[in-house]
C-alpha cells in the first residue's frame, strides 16, 4: 500500500464516495501504522526533549476523543482531523446542552464540536481573521468539524449568529487544500452578496486567493474580467446565470457550493435559477451547504434534492420558527389608516437624544417612496433602499446608514435578510411582511452577535391570516401577545410555496433580453 494510494482513498472518503470493505481495511491499517509511528516518535521525543517541547502542537493533530476501531464507521468517526482537535466528552456535552444543539444524520456518534479557536490547526493567515473574537459561535462550533471533513451541511441558527464565517472559513481551508477547486456562494440580494464578499475577501486575499462579487444593476465588464481569475465567486442568481449563458462563468470546478438564506433561494421565484446554477457545477463530488435562520417544512424536501445525505445542524431548537430571543418584540394592532401617524409618534420618542440606528420596513416599493418623502418633509434624514432605486443609490444609501450620516433606513424586504449593521437598535415594521419567516429575518437586523435589540410591529386586519404564526413566534420568545392579536385567531395556515418572494426577486435591468426566434 503506497502513500499515494492511501491519500487517494482518504480523498474518496472525504468526498463521501462509497468505500469497499477492502479500501476501508487499507485505511484502517494506515491509520494504525500512523498511530504506532506517532507513538514511537513521541516516545523518542519525550526522551530527548524538554517539557515545553511536549506542549508544542503537532502539525496534524488527531481526533483524540472518539477513535473507533469499527471499520464500517471509519468515515463517520475519523473525520478530517488534521484541521482540529476535539474537547473532552464532558465539555462537548455541556456545550451541546447549553446551546440547545441538535445534530442529525451522524449515525450513533456524538456531535463533533470546536469550542475554542485553539482547537483549530489551519494556516495562520486564516486564523488572523478570528483575532477579534473570543470563541466560535455555536453554529461555527458545530458546522466547522463537518465542513472541514467534506460533508454536506444544512445549518439553521438564529439571525446574527455568525453563519457567514460558519460556511466561509472552511471554504478557504478547502481552497488551500485543493488547488483546482472553486467556491461558489449564492445569496438572494445584491447587498448581502456584497457583504459576504467583503467578509471573505480579505481573508482569501491574505492567502493569495482571488474572489469576485457578481450581482446585477452594475456594469458587467469588471465582473467578467475578475471571474477569469477568481476562485471564490459570491453571486446573486440572475447575474450569475447571465454569465453562465454567455459562457463567461465556468463553474466546472466549483466543488464547495453554498446557498445562504437557503429557504429563500429555494422559493419559487429562485428555484429555477438555482437549478440552473447547480447543474453548471458539474463536479460529482461537490460539497453542498445550506444556511439560514428559518427552515420551513415546505422547502426541506426541495433542499434534499440538491444534497448528499447532509448533516443537519439546528441551534436553539429551530424546527419551529423562532426569533432571536434577545430581541424585545412589541406588536400593536392598529387600523391601517393610523399606521403613519403612529409611526411619527414612535419616531419622535425614539430619536430624541438617541444614537441607535433604526430600520423601518415597508412592504411595497411605492409605499417606501411615499413614506420616505413624508418623513423627509418632517425633517428626518432618511436613507432608503428598495428595488426601484438604481444600484448606485442603493449602495450609497446603505453606506450612508452604516457610517451614521443618517440614523434611519427605510427599506423593503431587500434589506430583510442577512444585512449586518451592528448598531441597529430598533426595527419598525410599518407594514407586516408576506410571511412570518420574513418577520423573523426583518427583526433580526437588530440584536446581532450576542447584543440585544427591539422590534416594533404594526399589525392590521389585512394580515390577520398570519396572526396564528406570529402568536407562536411571540410565545416561543416569551414576548407579550396583545389581546387584539389573539382576536384574529390562533390557527396557522400552511404556507403556499409561491407566496414567498413574490416581491423579492431582483431583476437585472442591464441584462439583455433573450432573442425570440420566429420560424
Ligand atoms: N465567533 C464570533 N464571535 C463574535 N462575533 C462573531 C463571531 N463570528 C462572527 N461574528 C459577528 O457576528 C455578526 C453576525 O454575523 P453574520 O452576519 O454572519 O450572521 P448570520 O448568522 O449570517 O445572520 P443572518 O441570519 O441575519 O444572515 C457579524 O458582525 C460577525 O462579525
Amino acid at each position: 500500500m503506497s502513500n499515494i494510494e492511501v491519500k487517494e482513498l482518504k480523498k474518496k472518503r472525504k468526498r463521501g464516495d462509497h468505500l469497499t470493505k477492502q479500501e476501508k481495511a487499507i485505511l484502517k491499517q494506515a491509520k494504525q501504522q500512523k498511530k504506532e509511528s506517532k507513538e514511537s516518535n513521541e516516545q523518542k521525543e519525550s526522551k530527548e526533549s524538554s517539557d515545553s517541547k511536549k506542549l508544542k502542537k503537532s502539525n496534524k493533530p488527531k481526533v483524540t476523543q472518539r477513535e473507533s476501531n469499527d471499520v464500517e464507521n471509519v468515515q463517520e468517526t475519523n473525520t478530517s482531523s488534521e484541521y482540529f482537535t476535539l474537547p473532552d466528552a464532558k465539555s462537548t456535552s455541556d456545550f451541546l446542552e447549553k446551546n440547545e444543539i441538535k445534530v442529525e444524520n451522524i449515525g450513533q456518534d456524538a456531535p463533533l464540536v470546536i469550542t475554542k479557536f485553539s482547537q483549530i490547526n489551519v494556516d495562520s493567515r486564516i486564523m488572523k481573521s478570528f483575532a477579534k473574537f473570543s470563541e466560535p459561535t455555536p453554529i461555527q462550533a458545530v458546522s466547522w468539524p463537518y465542513l472541514l471533513s467534506g460533508k454536506d451541511v444544512v445549518g439553521v441558527a438564529e439571525t446574527g449568529s455568525g453563519k457567514t464565517l460558519a460556511f466561509g472559513f472552511p471554504s478557504i481551508v478547502h481552497l488551500l487544500e485543493s488547488e483546482k477547486s472553486k467556491v461558489l456562494i449564492v445569496s438572494p440580494t445584491r447587498e448581502l452578496a456584497r457583504q459576504i464578499h467583503e467578509t471573505l475577501e480579505p481573508i482569501a486575499a491574505s492567502c493569495g486567493i482571488k474572489s469576485v462579487c457578481i450581482y446585477g444593476g452594475v456594469p458587467k465588464d469588471a465582473q467578467r474580467e475578475h471571474l477569469k481569475t477568481s476562485r471564490i465567486v459570491v453571486a446573486t442568481p440572475g447575474r450569475l446565470n447571465d454569465f453562465l449563458e454567455e459562457g463567461s462563468a465556468n463553474l466546472k470546478n466549483a466543488d464547495y457550493v453554498v446557498l445562504d438564506e437557503a429557504d429563500r433561494m429555494l422559493e419559487k421565484g429562485f428555484e429555477r435559477d438555482i437549478k440552473q446554477i447547480i447543474s453548471a457545477c458539474t463536479k460529482s463530488s461537490k460539497q453542498m451547504l445550506m444556511f439560514t435562520a428559518t427552515w420551513p417544512a415546505e422547502v426541506r424536501e426541495i433542499a434534499s434534492n440538491f444534497m448528499r445525505s447532509p448533516v443537519k445542524i439546528n441551534i436553539g431548537d429551530r424546527d419551529e420558527l423562532k426569533a432571536n430571543t434577545r430581541i424585545e418584540q412589541v406588536v400593536e394592532v392598529v387600523d391601517p389608516r393610523d399606521k403613519e401617524s403612529r409611526l411619527l409618534e414612535i419616531l419622535q420618542k425614539e430619536t430624541k437624544n438617541k444614537k441607535e440606528k433604526i430600520i423601518i420596513f415597508a412592504l411595497y416599493k411605492k409605499e417606501a417612496t411615499r413614506v420616505e418623502e413624508m418623513l423627509t418633509r418632517r425633517g428626518y434624514k432618511i436613507a432608503a433602499i428598495h428595488g426601484d432605486l438604481s444600484q448606485d443609490r442603493r449602495t450609497q444609501a446603505l453606506e450612508q446608514f452604516k457610517t451614521s450620516n443618517s440614523h434611519i433606513l427605510l427599506a423593503t424586504d431587500v434589506a430583510a435578510r442577512g444585512l449586518d449593521i451592528p448598531s441597529v437598535g430598533l426595527v419598525i415594521n410599518l407594514t407586516f411582511p408576506l410571511t412570518v419567516e420574513d418577520y423573523v429575518h426583518r427583526i433580526g437586523r437588530t440584536g446581532r452577535a450576542g447584543s440585544s435589540g427591539r422590534a416594533f410591529t404594526f399589525f392590521t386586519v389585512n394580515e390577520k391570516h398570519l396572526s396564528g404564526a406570529l402568536i407562536n413566534v411571540l410565545k416561543a420568545a416569551d414576548q407579550p401577545v396583545p389581546v387584539e392579536l389573539m382576536k384574529f385567531g390562533t390557527h396557522t395556515k400552511k404556507k403556499e410555496h409561491s407566496a414567498y418572494g413574490a416581491f423579492y426577486k431582483e431583476i437585472d435591468p442591464s441584462a439583455k433580453s433573450k432573442k425570440i426566434k420566429f420560424d
